[in-house]
């Protein structure tokens, strides 16, 4: 085949090929203008080449945090504020309280919602409130032990043998070489509430990497019927064993009672102070579909008629839902209004530099399904300003909760009364701030005994319910956090949880010396990674510098809480190879951080054994340096066989919200990240 016919298949040649009939001075002309086209061209390249290297000569460093929900992608970029700009972090630790007081609300609701309510035949059902003689708040609730107990009855069902369960994931192809088996088992007590529990799964589910055993039965049908099983009135008076009954004293009854209706009030006030227009993600199974936040809001019923409001069913509109913040929202800007309005607590404004560090992207997040004008699709009623319309007497003394001696409802009665104002009258302003101080103070007594109670304990126990080991977990500290004087540590901000929704970054002019030493300024990429949230992260690969990719190793036996039926193990190596075999990211450097090692040691030293989810584990030893070791294995060997050019493994074993760890392991991070950006630089 000639050359010419051969190039004649080409279908510019024919349109760039010189008439036949060319004389010289047309060929001439036409020579001048290809080399004129050239040099224009060559200009605008160089004209690229010359603003990339303006641009790494200012040295702009782009980090990107990416990894599943509840992964520490925050709390990473916390660690980075808290090191680099210690000043700006300090002044933003107080419109952390909010949060604080969020989480541990939350806790307790989980714990009150795992006692069983009242017995349909029982005298002590919500139209007989209980009025125990012997209870006073005041002393100690373990100190009486009412003979008057309820009971309920751990079903012992058989349970259907184990079963091995496979499916496969579609783009990822199975690898031997870089293959991690998953198991379950049968009652291990491993999983935690706010993760979602393994046994929650009815399916089957797993790949070529992953296979799933399941074993126990869906956790949530077999909660409900030990619920609905219990015995009005058991006669044994603690523990029969266990697998036996649980005897549910009248004090945690009574305290339920007192604390389910304030607490659900503080949730509605602080949620509407962090989120006016508060929205719920839609996904999820499970969560309240089609219910917005409008003017049916518990806080803005008691507000407006200063009446009980009704926390009662399931018309409770965050009763399952995770709050999120999206970056457009600005929070902590919204947070800084309010505290300015603020009578009872005026809190310094923030320095500009730190409002500035929160970089809207709005053009991303404006196509969001999800904008925060919506919820669940329906338009959310603009909420008034809270801080402004809460009425209550701030001259007159605080109310009283528990000191007159009412129990029960009467409680709940009262402090509505409290918050509301309504019936107190007076023309004094209280902020949101100051009634969930109030409140939480006033419900002090009874959390630290609800958490401190060993039946409480058991009944978590039986219902696999680890809050230790989730998000926001704060109930260790009931006494410092509802104290009138709390101001967040820098552990507590580190410990906070509050989902992120959307994409946000952050840039960092840095204060330190190792910061400014560098002369560089970063830009820190933060994303939400629940799965809906995936599909946003692709627009950032673009110039990006380097990857933090964290993979919460503790995961394990967990499922992802907005899809139960995928394991968080799982779920974050198949999302490190998409990762790994990206071609986009194929030049960026990636670090992986093996995430919150502190709770896989503490699920490894507590008895559970890796292997029994991680086939592929064997019989190595079932401790922290064994396991890190075991995954750091498995991940390398990911990246090796995915990526599409060959790239070095930095790998860590980390706990981000432990400061002293996290800040050597981020200066190796922050140094390497310079280095391969000053080399990058050099190259062009
Ligand atoms: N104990 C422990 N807790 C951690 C660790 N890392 C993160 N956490 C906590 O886990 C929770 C979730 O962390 P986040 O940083 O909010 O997770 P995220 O990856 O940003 O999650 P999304 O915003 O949903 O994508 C927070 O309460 C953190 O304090 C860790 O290493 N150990
Ligand atoms: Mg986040």
């Amino acid at each position: 085949m000639s050359p010419r016919r051969s190039s004649s298949d080409d279908p510019f040649e024919s349109v760039l090929r010189p008439p036949a009939d060319e004389t010289p001075d047309q060929k001439a002309i036409r020579l001048k203008a290809e080399e004129e086209a050239r040099r224009v061209s060559q200009a605008i390249d160089d004209g690229i080449k010359a603003e990339r290297i303006e641009r790494k000569k200012r040295r702009i460093v782009r980090l990107l945090l990416l990894g599943q929900s509840e992964s520490g992608k925050s709390t990473t970029l916390r660690q980075f504020q808290r090191l680099y700009t210690p000043t700006a972090f300090r002044q933003e630790r107080i419109l952390w309280r909010s949060v604080i007081q969020l989480n541990l609300t939350r806790s307790i609701r989980t714990i009150l919602e795992a006692i069983p309510s009242h017995s349909p035949h029982s005298p002590h059902s919500p139209s007989s409130p209980i009025h125990s003689p012997i209870f006073h708040p005041s002393s100690p609730p373990h100190h009486h032990r009412p003979s008057q107990t309820q009971s309920y009855r751990e079903r012992s069902a058989s349970r259907p043998s184990s079963r091995r369960a496979t499916a496969s994931f579609s783009g990822v192809s199975p690898s031997a070489s870089s293959s991690v088996t998953v198991a379950r088992a049968n009652g291990s007590n491993s999983q935690t509430k706010s993760g979602g529990s393994v046994g929650n799964q009815t399916r089957s589910f797993g790949s070529g990497n992953f296979d799933i055993y399941e074993e126990d039965l869906p956790r949530d049908r077999e909660e409900d019927t030990l619920v609905d099983s219990y015995s009005a009135f058991a006669s044994s008076s603690a523990f029969r064993g266990e697998k036996e009954r649980i005897t549910i004293p009248v004090y945690l009854l009574e305290i339920k009672e007192r604390l389910s209706g304030p607490l659900r009030h503080v949730e509605a006030l602080l949620i509407s102070k962090l989120i006016p227009g508060s929205a719920s993600e839609e996904e999820g199974y499970g969560k309240g579909k089609g219910k917005g936040l409008g003017s049916s809001t518990p806080f803005l019923s008691v507000n407006s008629k200063g009446k009980e409001p009704d926390y009662s069913g399931t018309d409770w509109p965050w009763a399952n839902q995770e709050i999120f913040i999206r970056p457009g929202t600005s929070w902590k800007v919204q947070q800084q209004h309010q505290h300015t309005l603020s009578l009872a607590h005026p809190q310094p404004r923030l320095p500009p530099q730190a409002l500035a560090q929160i970089t809207e992207i709005n053009g991303y997040d404006s196509h969001h399904p999800h904008s925060h004008e919506h919820c669940n699709g329906l338009p959310i009623p603009p909420v008034p300003s809270l801080t402004n319309s809460i009425s209550t007497a701030s001259s007159s003394p605080p109310p009283t909760f528990f000191e007159k001696g009412k129990h029960g409802s009467e409680g709940n009665s009262e402090i509505g009364a409290a918050l509301g104002g309504g019936e107190r009258g007076g023309g004094g302003v209280m902020d949101i701030d100051a009634i969930v101080a109030n409140v939480l103070n006033r419900c002090r007594e009874d959390m630290v005994a609800l958490w401190s109670d060993h039946t409480v304990r058991e009944v978590l126990k039986r219902r696999k319910i680890r809050l230790e080991e989730g998000s926001g977990f704060f109930l260790n500290d009931i006494e410092r956090i509802t104290s009138f004087k709390y101001a967040p540590s820098e552990d507590d901000v580190l410990k906070a949880r509050l989902k992120t929704v959307g994409v946000a970054e952050y840039k960092f002019e840095m204060e330190t010396a190792a910061g400014k030493e560098s002369g560089t300024e970063w830009r820190i990429v933060d994303v939400g990674g629940s799965r809906s949230q995936r599909p946003t992260w692709a627009p950032f690969f673009d110039d990006v510098d380097a990857i933090i990719f964290l993979a919460p190793i503790s995961g394990f036996d967990q499922v992802l809480s907005e899809d139960r039926s995928v394991n968080r193990l799982e779920d974050s190596v198949l999302l490190w190879k998409a990762v790994c075999s990206n071609k986009l990211l194929a030049n960026v450097e990636l670090v992986l951080f093996l995430n919150k090692c502190d709770i896989l040691e503490q699920k490894l030293k507590s008895g559970i054994r890796l292997s029994k989810y991680v086939r592929s584990y064997g019989d190595r030893a079932n401790d922290l340096e064994t396991a890190s070791k075991y995954f750091r294995s498995k991940f390398s060997a990911i990246q090796r066989e995915y990526s599409p050019n060959p790239r070095k493994f930095y790998g860590f074993c980390t706990s981000v919200t432990d400061t002293t760890t996290t800040a050597g392991i981020l200066a190796s991070v922050r140094d390497m990240v310079i280095r391969q950006h000053l080399k990058q630089s050099k190259l062009l």
